[in-house]
Order: structure tokens, then C-alpha cells, then sequence
């Protein structure tokens, strides 16, 4: 079993390191570890962000562990030195069109929920985000107008593209509460009604499954009045984005929530994928042992369970984060003052009680 890890900028080496430590007390057999950089340190140690080398790393390996990238430092280089390209550059080289972003209450959090508690306890979704087109992906640039500069981005989705992370979300739906929310802009975007027609096409081949439809405005707003109504969203690369930040302050903290993107291609063990936290390197408080190391260490649970097929591993790492969780070792972003490292110790112990 190989494991590309790319650690990045910012808090994901921090978080990345507690999740190693968790995997490390696995002790699973015939495991290979290869480290590579990734974003504004790859760029300042090789020109590049995603340095070749670091993207057959990827390739080669049966899944990718990812931190985050972002560094200030690089802000003002051209688009394509920028450390954000090298987690779309990995998505889309690798195929990785389906990003999972479970958001779960965790027991003795409510309280910590800018929602009220009987509220915060309800959520249990997971937002099927598509993560290889959009306006992400679409042709775009700056030109003259009369306006002065204007920046353009190109915003797409054909029918094959909404098939395949449609087809996604019917099977992830299949597999919880039969719950299909498919969000969009149908009453503004081509993009969306294209969107819309397709999920709708596809909804006969999963009878068991019942399809709603909402406007991401009205999404975004039902989504902290009432969480609890939600089951498996699907939506497209800019809206998944955004609803699954909102979703992780619902729950508590965007420490906490973890991903999956996974594509087509399977390995020996599973279905190939890269996991990392939905949070970015968090500037503002790296190097200062502040991050919480969860989102991370979630998705290294997502990781074996997904890629590996260690089920019984994932669920062993994610009953410990939740004893930890409500042992009430925590840190500052939920209120607590304990450090990266303890917060990762504390779920390495419960771990170990756990066995
Ligand atoms: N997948 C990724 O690598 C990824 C994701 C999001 C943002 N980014 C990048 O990260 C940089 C910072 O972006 P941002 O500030 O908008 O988003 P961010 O997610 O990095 O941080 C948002 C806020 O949440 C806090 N936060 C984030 N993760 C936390 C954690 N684990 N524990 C405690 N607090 C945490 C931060 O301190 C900050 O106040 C930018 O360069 C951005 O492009 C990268
Ligand atoms: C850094 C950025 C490109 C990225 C995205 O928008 O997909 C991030 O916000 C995320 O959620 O993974
Ligand atoms: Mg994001």
C-alpha cells in the first residue's frame, strides 16, 4: 500500500503530522510513505507548485494524503504559480471529479454551534461537490472594457460531467437516508438548468431515491434554519464549495470537517482518491500549534476506508475523535485551549482504548 503525502503550506504540515502519528499507531503492514511539496513551498523549493515529480508521486501511489496550500507570500504571482493551482492541477490530472465532504454533529459540540443546539445535533449530510469543471475549470482571463479591466470566467457544466457525479450522489444517497437534494441556479444559469434537466433524466434509474431541487440561495438559507432536512446534496464545483464552509460552522468549527475526492480508477485495495481537510493553510494562525488537527485526521480515516478497504481501521479513528471530541480536549476554534499536538495525542489515546 503506498501513500503519496503532500503536506503543503501553512497549518497542513501541523495537522498533517497528527495524522501521521494516527497512522503510524495502525501499524498496518506492508505500508510505504513517500513525502512530497505541494503549493507555495513547492513553488519557493522547485519554480513550481506542482512540481512533476510531486504529481507522479501522486499518480504512483494508491492514494494521496493532502494538507493545504496558500501562502500570502505568493498572492501577487501569475495565476499559474499561484499554490491554489496545484490542488486544481491534482484533481483534474487525476480525475478526481467527486469530492465527498461529510458534515456530522459530534455529541457535546451543540453548544459550540452558532445554530441552536437541538438544531446543530441534527446534521448528518454530506455534500457531493463536483470538483473537475465549472467556472472553475472554464476558460478565463482579464481584458479591456469600457468599465476598465474586467476579469472573465467561463462557467460550464455538459451532460456528461452532471452524469457521472450524479450517478455519485444517487449511489452515495443509496447508501444513507435516501435523500437527494440537487442544488443550482436553474432560475438564472444555462449552466444550472443543463444541471437540472440531467439529474432529473437520471432520477428513473434510482426509484429508491427521492430527488429534490433548490436554489443555492435558498440552499445556503435552509441550510443553518434547518440542517437536519438534509440528506446527500449534489452541486457543482463554486456552490459545493461554499455550502460545505457554511456546513462545517454549523457543526461547529471548519476544523472538523474532512474529504474525499475520488474518480474513476480503482487499486488493489479500493478506489483511488486524495483526502485532505476542507480547510485551507489557515495564515492567520499558522505556526502557532493552534490548528485543529480533526479535518485531518478524518480524512485519513476516509482514506483507508475509500482507498485501502480498512474499514474497521476508519471506524476505529472515528469513534476516537468523537470520545475526544467530547472529553472536551479541545482547541481554541471550539472554544478550548488545547494545542495541535495534544489534540492529536488525546485521539491517539482514545485510540488505543478503542483496539
Ligand atoms: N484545499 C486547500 O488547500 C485550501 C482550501 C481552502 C483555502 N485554501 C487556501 O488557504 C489560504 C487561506 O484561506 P482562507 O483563510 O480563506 O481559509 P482557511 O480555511 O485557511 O481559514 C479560514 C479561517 O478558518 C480558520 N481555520 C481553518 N482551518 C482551521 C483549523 N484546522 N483549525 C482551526 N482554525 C482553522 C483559519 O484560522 C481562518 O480564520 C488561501 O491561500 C486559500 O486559497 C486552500
Ligand atoms: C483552494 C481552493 C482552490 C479550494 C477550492 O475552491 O476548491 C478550497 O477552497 C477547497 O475547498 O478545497
Ligand atoms: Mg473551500
Amino acid at each position: 500500500m503506498k501513500i503519496a503525502v503532500l503536506p503543503g503550506d501553512g497549518i497542513g504540515p501541523e495537522v498533517t503530522r497528527e495524522a501521521l502519528k494516527v497512522l503510524d499507531a495502525l501499524a498496518l503492514p506492508q505500508l510505504t510513505l513517500f513525502e512530497g511539496d505541494v503549493g507555495g513551498i513547492a513553488y519557493k523549493r522547485h519554480g513550481h507548485p506542482l512540481p512533476a515529480e510531486t504529481l507522479e508521486m501522486a499518480r504512483a501511489a494508491d492514494a494521496v494524503l493532502f494538507g493545504a496550500v496558500g501562502d500570502p507570500e505568493c498572492d501577487t504571482l501569475p495565476r499559474e504559480y499561484r499554490p491554489e493551482q496545484a490542488i486544481l492541477g491534482l484533481r483534474s490530472e487525476l480525475g478526481l471529479f467527486a469530492n465527498l465532504r461529510p458534515a456530522a454533529g459530534f455529541p457535546g459540540l451543540e453548544d459550540l454551534s452558532p445554530l441552536k443546539p437541538e438544531l446543530a445535533r441534527g446534521i448528518d449530510l454530506l455534500v457531493v461537490r463536483e470538483l473537475n469543471g465549472d467556472v472553475y475549470f472554464g476558460d478565463k482571463g482579464e481584458r479591456d472594457s469600457a468599465g476598465g479591466r474586467e476579469g472573465w470566467d467561463d462557467m460550464s457544466y455538459n451532460e456528461a460531467e452532471v452524469r457521472r457525479i450524479a450517478h455519485s450522489a444517487f449511489r452515495a444517497a443509496q447508501k444513507r437516508r435516501k435523500k437527494l437534494t440537487s442544488v443550482d441556479k436553474a432560475n438564472v444559469l444555462e449552466t444550472s438548468r443543463i444541471w437540472r434537466e440531467t439529474v432529473i433524466e437520471l432520477a428513473g434509474e434510482y426509484p429508491d431515491v427521492e430527488l429534490d431541487h433548490m436554489y443555492v440561495d435558498n440552499a445556503a438559507m435552509q441550510l443553518v434554519r434547518s440542517p437536519g432536512q438534509f440528506d446527500v446534496i449534489v452541486t457543482g464545483n463554486l456552490f459545493g464549495d461554499i455550502l460545505s464552509d457554511q456546513a462545517s460552522a454549523c457543526v461547529g468549527s471548519i476544523g472538523l470537517l474532512a474529504s474525499a475526492s475520488l474518480g474513476e480508477r480503482t487499486t488493489e485495495f479500493g478506489t483511488f482518491g486524495l483526502y485532505e481537510p476542507i480547510h485551507g493553510s489557515a495564515p492567520d494562525i499558522a505556526g502557532q500549534g493552534k490548528a485543529n488537527p480533526v479535518a485531518a485526521i478524518l480524512s485519513l480515516a476516509m482514506l483507508l476506508r475509500h482507498s485501502l478497504g480498512r474499514d474497521a481501521d476508519a471506524n476505529r479513528i472515528e469513534r476516537a475523535v468523537a470520545a475526544s471530541l467530547s472529553s472536551e480536549i479541545r482547541g481554541a476554534d471550539l472554544g478550548g485551549s488545547a494545542s495541535t499536538q495534544e489534540i492529536g495525542d488525546a485521539i491517539l489515546r482514545h485510540l488505543q482504548a478503542i483496539a
